[in-house]
């Protein structure tokens, strides 16, 4: 699952890393990105069946997903609700299941003392409960804006 279909641009690398019947489903708020992303999977020639494109707030669509049944769960949308987005996720994924969230360093901001604008402080606050939760097993990686990657216990 992702959260934040954008253009397409991590759904098509995800449609890529999966297993020839997997589905991906994919959350944007915006419906003209999701025209986009709808045509990149097509033109690379992902069959439509293959997506699962919702269109809505993730807040609003979350909670009518079932739980316990998703693979992995990347987060890149809005970092004002990545902590809800994780919460959500520690339901949704299975055991074994792993979250990836976007923008884990703040472009690197997050390890600088003296950046506290709301958006570092917040994903400084998402990253520091994981690391710390008993119902994860984390690891961050300093790839492009940094990447949260967590195993569900
Ligand atoms: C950084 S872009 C995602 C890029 C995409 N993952 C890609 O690689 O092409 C963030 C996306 O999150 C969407 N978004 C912002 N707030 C949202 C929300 N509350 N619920 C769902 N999507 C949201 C935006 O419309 C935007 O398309």
């Amino acid at each position: 699952m992702e959260i934040g279909t954008g253009t397409g641009v991590s759904g098509l690398w995800l449609l890529r890393g999966m297993r020839p019947d997997g589905i991906l489903t994919t959350i944007d708020v915006e419906t003209e990105h999701q025209r986009i992303a709808r045509r990149i999977f097509q033109e690379a020639g992902f069959a439509s069946g293959r997506t699962r494109i919702i269109t809505g707030r993730a807040l609003d669509v979350l909670p009518r997903l079932a739980d316990g049944v998703y693979d992995l769960i990347f987060v890149d949308s809005e970092v004002a609700e990545y902590s809800a987005c994780v919460e959500a996720a520690l339901r949704l994924l299975r055991p074994g299941g792993v979250l990836a969230l976007h923008g884990a360093l703040a472009a690197g901001r997050i390890g600088d003392p003296a950046a506290r604008d709301v958006e570092t402080v917040t994903v400084r606050e998402v990253v520091k409960a994981v690391r710390e939760s008993e119902e994860w097993t984390p690891a961050l990686l300093p790839t492009g804006e940094g990447l949260l990657v967590a195993v569900k216990r």
